[in-house]
């Protein structure tokens, strides 16, 4: 088959206390070179799978490249793939969901203002003389969730927003700015700016910057996206690819626990595991000539309530790994 074409993120994900795509690649069973976090090349090579070409990709720049076929699947967050929905509809289709690099997108000022959401800013600057400023690096989705803003609709209607990235303009009413930002933008509030549009995963960045939430625009976290040009074989590697990386970060949690206690109370503490759910199928038995050792795996959020549970049976020998892979 042709070689599938696959765009790994540059930036916060594959930053080792964000999202660490170098990791889950690893963890999914991947060889990879060239793209360890901090040291990306952009040729990066999957030793260990032939069928797979890989290319570094900016997330901004991400779903512009698979609707060029440029790449034909790419590890982006769900934010950028429907900031470019918002021009291009539906051409880009998600495979899956991979439930890291969550963000939240949303819409700030300081927090010392009065303002409690977006409708009650537009109200009480209904008047205002001068153009509010708002900055971002998603004005498509910033545009269109003021458009769809009541107290924007009340005062506005249909009028359009005035968007500008670097020198072009676009947009009807001027009385609403909604500016390109490259990053950092959270700082603008200081250097004047009325709102801005980011997103925040502490929120640390916001409470540095003096800055509070007035409300969410989208929720986000990172995927496996299929452009136009992934068809045929392609998709059915895509699939294939996408599971591989679903049991990695499925794994990460999980525990993969072991523990003994006496060969007559091995059917009880399984009992007892099945009716919590603290295991996926069904815990396994090993007998031994005295005591059992019982193995299951728990999600991590379990694990202290099973471990003060299975005390009853006074089990022992406690053993708790982490688990790279869980397919389910
Ligand atoms: N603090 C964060 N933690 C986890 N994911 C994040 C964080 N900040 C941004 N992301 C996600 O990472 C992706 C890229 O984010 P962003 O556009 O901010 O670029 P970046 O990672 O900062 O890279 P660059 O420095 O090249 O701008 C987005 O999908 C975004 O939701
Ligand atoms: O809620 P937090 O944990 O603080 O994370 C959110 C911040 O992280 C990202 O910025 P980054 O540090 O990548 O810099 P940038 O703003 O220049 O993109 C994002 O744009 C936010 O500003």
């Amino acid at each position: 088959m042709a070689k599938i074409i696959l765009g790994l993120p540059k930036g916060s994900l594959n930053n080792v206390n964000r999202g660490n795509t170098y990791q889950l690649f690893v963890d999914a069973g991947y060889e990879v070179k060239g793209y360890e976090p901090g040291n990306e090349s952009y040729e990066i090579d999957i030793t260990n799978d032939n069928d797979i070409k890989s290319y570094l990709t900016r997330p901004q720049s991400t779903p512009v490249e698979l609707n060029r076929g440029m790449v034909d699947i790419a590890i982006v967050g769900e934010d950028w793939v429907k900031e470019e929905s918002v021009v291009n509809k539906n051409t880009i289709e998600k495979i899956g969901d991979l439930n890291y690099g969550e963000t939240r997108l949303i819409v700030a000022v300081p927090q010392e203002s009065e303002y409690d959401n977006l409708t009650g800013f537009f109200r009480k600057n209904k008047d205002r003389k001068t153009p509010i400023l708002c900055f971002t690096e998603y004005p498509n989705l910033t545009r269109q969730h003021i458009m769809n803003n009541e107290g924007y609709k009340e005062i506005f209607g249909d009028k359009v927003p005035f968007v500008q990235v670097r020198s072009l303009t676009d947009g009807d009413n001027e009385k609403i700015q909604i500016i390109n930002s490259d990053g950092a933008t959270e700082v603008y509030i200081a250097k004047g700016a009325d709102l801005v549009v980011d997103n925040t995963q502490t929120g640390s960045s916001l409470k540095k910057a003096g800055l509070k939430e007035l409300e969410t625009i989208m929720h986000s976290s990172a995927g496996l996206y299929a452009g136009p040009s992934c068809v045929g074989e392609k998709i059915e590697k895509a699939k294939m690819i996408f599971e591989q990386l679903l049991g990695a970060t499925t794994g990460r949690s999980y525990f993969d626990v072991k523990f003994n206690v006496l060969n007559d109370l091995a059917i009880k503490a399984s009992e007892f595991l099945i009716t919590n759910k603290y295991c996926s199928d069904e815990p396994t038995i090993n007998q031994g000539t005295e005591y059992s050792q019982i193995n299951v795996l728990i999600s991590k959020k379990l694990f202290p309530e099973m471990l003060n549970g299975i005390k009853q049976f006074n089990a022992s020998a406690i053993v708790r790994n982490n688990v790279k892979q869980y397919i389910k």
